[in-house]
């Protein structure tokens, strides 16, 4: 698959996260079988020889279904597997940095929380933004200020004024009755991870919200 078809399944992103219920490959797996294609491999607090085989694996069954498959901070393991891509906030390596490595071919994107990020991102080389926390979740310690809907709604009409064309994905917080309002806001995508690993039945679950963005329903 080339780059701008990867980046095509960017519209719905499921994010890992340790449960005790599930390993990250079977989270992953139920996200996948429930129509998602596109998984961040997110494992924090785990040095990188214990992410390696399960990105190794992740990455496997990621080709298997036609999904993209993105790791979160860590550049030179990104590098490492030919993954997709990679993921970096504001502690991890500069995207300008991480762009110098890793090439064009690789999708790089970066976490933003105002506009002036994502300028930043932009002048860069981001391909797309990762914008939040959308509302408060407890899957990922100090949090940025929360958004909200009028976060999203003024940070997509000052980027159309500055004429930035960049894919926004929300994230932080959102379950399936906030991605029609989410979308109304005008980004691009939503990036979910506990909504789906805490629901009774996570491949279900993500069916549901596959429908509901693609049909409405
Ligand atoms: C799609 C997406 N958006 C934002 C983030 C957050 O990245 P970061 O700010 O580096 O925080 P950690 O995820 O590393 O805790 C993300 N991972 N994905
Ligand atoms: C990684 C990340 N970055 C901002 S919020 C967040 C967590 C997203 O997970 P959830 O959908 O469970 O809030
Ligand atoms: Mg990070």
């Amino acid at each position: 698959m080339m780059k701008d078809e990867k980046l095509k399944n960017g519209k719905l992103q499921f994010i890992t996260h340790y449960t005790e219920r599930y390993s990250y490959l079977d989270a992953a797996h139920m996200a996948l079988e429930g129509g998602c294609r596109w998984v961040q491999l997110r494992m924090k607090d785990t040095s990188m020889e214990d992410i390696e085989p399960v990105a190794l694996e992740m990455q496997s069954l990621c080709r298997q279904y036609g999904a993209t498959f993105i790791i979160d901070d860590h550049v030179e393991l990104a590098g490492k597997l030919h993954a997709d891509g990679v993921h970096l906030g504001k502690k991890d390596m500069p995207i300008a940095d991480a762009r110098r490595i890793l090439g064009k071919e690789y999708i790089i994107g970066g976490t933003a929380n105002t506009l002036e990020d994502v300028l930043q991102h932009y002048e860069a080389g981001a391909d797309y933004i990762g914008c939040g926390p959308f509302r408060y979740t407890t899957t990922k310690k100090n949090l940025s200020p929360i958004l909200g809907l009028e976060g999203y709604t003024a940070i997509i009409r000052r980027m159309q004024e500055a004429d930035i064309h960049l894919p926004v994905v929300a994230i932080g917080g959102i379950t399936i009755a906030d991605i029609p309002a989410v979308m109304q806001a005008g980004v691009s995508g939503i990036a979910l991870s506990g909504t789906v690993l805490h629901a009774d039945n996570p491949t279900k679950e993500m069916r549901r919200i596959i429908s509901l963005m693609e049909n409405g329903e």
